[in-house]
């Protein structure tokens, strides 16, 4: 699904990534690392909005920098998500729509969103995560991208979010950063961990809950 070979992305002198090699199958994929440690570049490469420093990656077959038509394929939801703040989230979830079909409804309902009248500036950070969940999910496209899935969610809302991939997993393939993974452990099929803009490890689910708990200690212990 995602094929990266040596990718390194630089800003001046800040290495970003450093060399990742990765081959990311389709299912759900969970990538977790410490702050700064270069998940979100890795992951806005691969939704063609940075162009790798150097290195090559394929997302479903395609360069996601230059091929217009992998957009259609690829659902994706930012953290921080950026909306225009006078329109509406039907207007917004509509433009996805128009180019990857699928229905602001549907995706509302299943998400829970009763406010999709309302202008986006009016809405709080759990709504703004909602939306912007419903504008990666829209038109069914073949894989979902989402950095920080259950962030600025209440409790009902991420046990709604565990459920659709749940449920959509069977025909859709995810790729999710989240630094809350507990919950999504039994939804996930791989981890990999990313830091210091390497890729340290990756393994199946059952292999690194072992690894994601020493990760989860260390971290608190080195405090
Ligand atoms: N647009 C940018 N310009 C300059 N430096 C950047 C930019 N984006 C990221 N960086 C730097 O690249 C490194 C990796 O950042 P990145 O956002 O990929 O990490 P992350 O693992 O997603 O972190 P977090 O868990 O805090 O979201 C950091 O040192 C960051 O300061």
């Amino acid at each position: 699904m995602i094929e990266a070979s040596d990718l390194k992305k630089y800003f001046g002198s800040i290495r970003a990534l450093d060399g990742v090699t990765v081959e990311i199958p389709g299912g759900v994929n969970l990538i977790v690392g410490p702050n700064g440690g270069g998940k979100s570049t890795f992951f806005k490469i691969a939704a063609g909005v940075y162009r790798p420093t150097s290195g090559r990656i394929r997302v479903l077959g395609k360069d996601p920098w230059r091929d217009a038509e992998f957009k259609r394929k690829v659902g994706v939801s930012f953290d921080p998500a950026g909306f225009p703040p006078f329109v509406t989230g039907r207007e917004w979830l509509e433009l996805f729509a128009e180019y990857r079909g699928g229905n602001p409804d549907e995706v509302a309902e299943l998400l829970g969103i009763d406010f999709l009248d309302r202008r986006i500036r009016e809405y709080s950070s759990g709504m703004r995560k909602k939306l912007s969940l419903a504008q990666a999910l829209v038109g069914d496209p073949e894989l979902v991208m989402i950095d920080e899935p259950l962030a600025n969610l209440d409790f009902e809302a991420m046990g709604r979010v565990v459920e659709i991939i749940k449920t959509l997993r069977k025909e859709t393939n995810f790729l999710l950063i989240s630094h809350i993974w507990e919950p999504l452990l039994p939804v996930v099929d791989r981890v990999y961990v990313i830091a210091g803009g390497r890729l340290v490890a990756q393994g199946e689910v059952t292999e690194m809950k072992e690894v994601l708990r020493n990760l989860y200690s260390l971290s608190f212990t080195s405090q």
